[in-house]
């Protein structure tokens, strides 16, 4: 037998192998009582009735017709969405334990290395000690040493607002990858070009290919991942070593600057400076674990806090009442005219309220990071199998009827009364992996939204209002629109010249 033909024979093999078994999983779980679904194909399961694009509004829909809990069969293997805040909670939160892990991801987490950074890794003690220091440096404590900063780099955009207003969603990006970085390493980047941010962006476009349904097949059969290099269809592995380089460049170069810093004495307070100084002497496994721990918080937090804030400038344009409300508020508490600052949030209950609206509203993370059932498990009499991924649908929750009023109308007064469900305990997922950069996420939105508005007026551009539609990723984001950005008075733009400039 020629080598080539026992290649094949092998893989034939391993196919069928494949095969019969996801064919067994379905026949067992037919047998099992599982949540309800749409009606799986033999093999492939609901793979075809799952969109590529907004899954969310699909499992929303799938809520009417088979309830908050629902099964999806993938290749074999099982997907169970959660679509009320019940299920949730009552799942993710109240037996944590059981869902802390995250699913199996061969191309992006084994091959490329994301399996290391935060958000992917397995629910571990390591995990548990990175979560603990990212809290600690990100407690609303421990914020207000950002607060002078922050306050400057929203002015600073403010600068940037009014020489070049067409430009917003580029500086917006600027402004947030500014306050990142300064947060995990220090670092005042200048603008959404700095090599870093393009390094970084470069990474989060790279993991987003990676993880497009169906887009590796390595990620249905892992035991691709061992076939040699020169092997017919091996070129994923090149690609990988590709990524992976682009993925070390990223989690060493701003660490190895806050390393040469702190050994000169000159770091400014990060998380970075905050571990070293923690943890002096480290072992190589413990350096390439805080490596990946640092560089997680930009892949984790830009990109979420950027959208929000572009959908801000986008419903402004859109709700000229809910603006001028928010500005009224701003003038009173500023009066006579000066510029927001974090110790005015208190003061500011308007502008807290529209944040938590925007969160609602323009969720940019609908479906979340999804979780792993580690043993199996039983709800409302719905076997739950080990193994199963677990998507919480947080963008339905957020727009579910039974939470909110008219939930599709941008209303920030349900917000001012503890009527409505606070929608931070949804959006910023569930359980032991939830956000540990909430607090920061709210402080880098609150001081941009209420320096905005003190200053500027947000318009419909002449071409006509913005229209709502967002891109279709892990991270939705408005796609591209026009409006008109414009100082509110000669005074505004007196003081923004005065206090962009440094
Ligand atoms: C509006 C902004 C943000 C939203 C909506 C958001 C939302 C989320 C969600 C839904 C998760 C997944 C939770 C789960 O698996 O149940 C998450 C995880 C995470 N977020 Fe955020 N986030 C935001 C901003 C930030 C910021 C600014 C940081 C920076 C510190 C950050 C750091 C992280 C990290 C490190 C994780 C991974 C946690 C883990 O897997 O254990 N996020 N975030």
């Amino acid at each position: 037998m020629t080598f080539l033909s026992a290649s094949i024979s092998f893989i034939s093999k391993v196919l069928l192998a494949a095969l019969s078994y996801a064919s067994y999983r379905i026949w067992r779980d037919r047998w099992l009582r599982l949540p309800p679904g749409p009606t799986p194909l033999p093999l492939i399961g609901n793979i075809h009735q799952i969109p590529s694009e907004h899954s969310h509004l699909m499992f929303t829909e799938w809520r009417k017709a088979y309830g908050p809990i629902i099964h999806l069969s993938v290749l074999g293997k099982p997907l169970i969405v959660l679509s009320n805040s019940k299920a949730a909670l009552e799942i993710l939160e109240k037996k944590g334990a059981k869902y802390a892990d995250r699913p199996r991801l061969v191309m992006a987490g084994e091959m490329v290395g994301y399996e290391q950074a935060v958000t992917l890794a397995p629910y571990d003690s390591k995990l548990r000690e990175r979560r603990r220091l990212i809290h600690d440096s990100f407690s609303s404590r421990k914020l207000s040493r950002y607060h002078e900063s922050g306050e400057r780099l929203a002015r600073r955009l403010m600068g940037h607002l009014l020489d070049e207003p067409s430009n917003f969603q580029c500086h917006i990006k600027g402004y947030v990858a500014a306050v990142v970085f300064n947060a995990s390493h220090g670092q005042e980047i200048d603008g959404h070009d700095d090599p870093l941010v393009l390094l970084a962006e470069q990474c989060g476009a790279d993991f987003c290919e990676m993880v497009k349904p169906g887009a590796y097949l390595v990620d249905v059969l892992p035991f691709l991942k061992y076939i040699p290099d020169w092997f017919p269809f091996a070129g994923f592995k090149r690609k990988a070593r590709l990524y992976r380089d682009t993925a070390d460049k990223m989690r060493d170069t701003p660490f190895d600057f806050v390393r040469k810093q702190m050994s000169e004495g000159i770091a400014k307070p990060s998380l970075t400076a905050d571990i070293l100084e923690a943890k002096p002497a480290r072992t190589l496994e413990e350096d390439l674990s805080y490596r990946w721990l640092t560089a997680t918080i930009y892949a984790a937090g830009a990109d979420t806090s950027t959208s929000l804030l572009n959908s801000f400038i986008m419903t402004m344009a859109l709700n000229i009442d809910v603006q001028r409300k928010a500005q009224n508020q701003l003038d009173m508490v500023l009066e006579p005219q000066r510029l927001p600052s974090f110790a005015d949030r208190g003061s500011l209950p308007y502008i807290s309220a529209l944040y938590l609206e925007l969160l609602r509203l323009y969720y940019p993370s609908p479906t979340g990071l999804p979780h792993l059932a580690a043993e199996d498990d039983e709800y409302l009499g719905y076997h739950i199998p080990a193994g199963a991924v677990i998507i919480a649908n947080s963008w339905g929750i957020l727009h579910d009827s039974g939470n909110y009023s008219e939930p599709d109308k941008l209303l920030p007064e349900r917000f001012l009364s503890p009527d409505s469900p606070d929608p931070r305990t949804f959006a910023f997922g569930y359980g032991r992996r939830t956000c540990p950069g909430k607090y920061f996420a709210e402080d880098i939105i609150f001081i941009a939204i209420a320096t905005i508005l003190s200053l500027f007026d947000i318009l419909p551009a002449k071409s006509g209002p913005p229209n709502v539609e967002f891109t279709a990723n892990l991270v939705i984001h408005p796609k591209p629109f026009e409006c008109s950005i414009k100082p509110r008075s000669s005074e505004a733009e007196r003081l923004i010249r005065e206090t962009s400039d440094f």
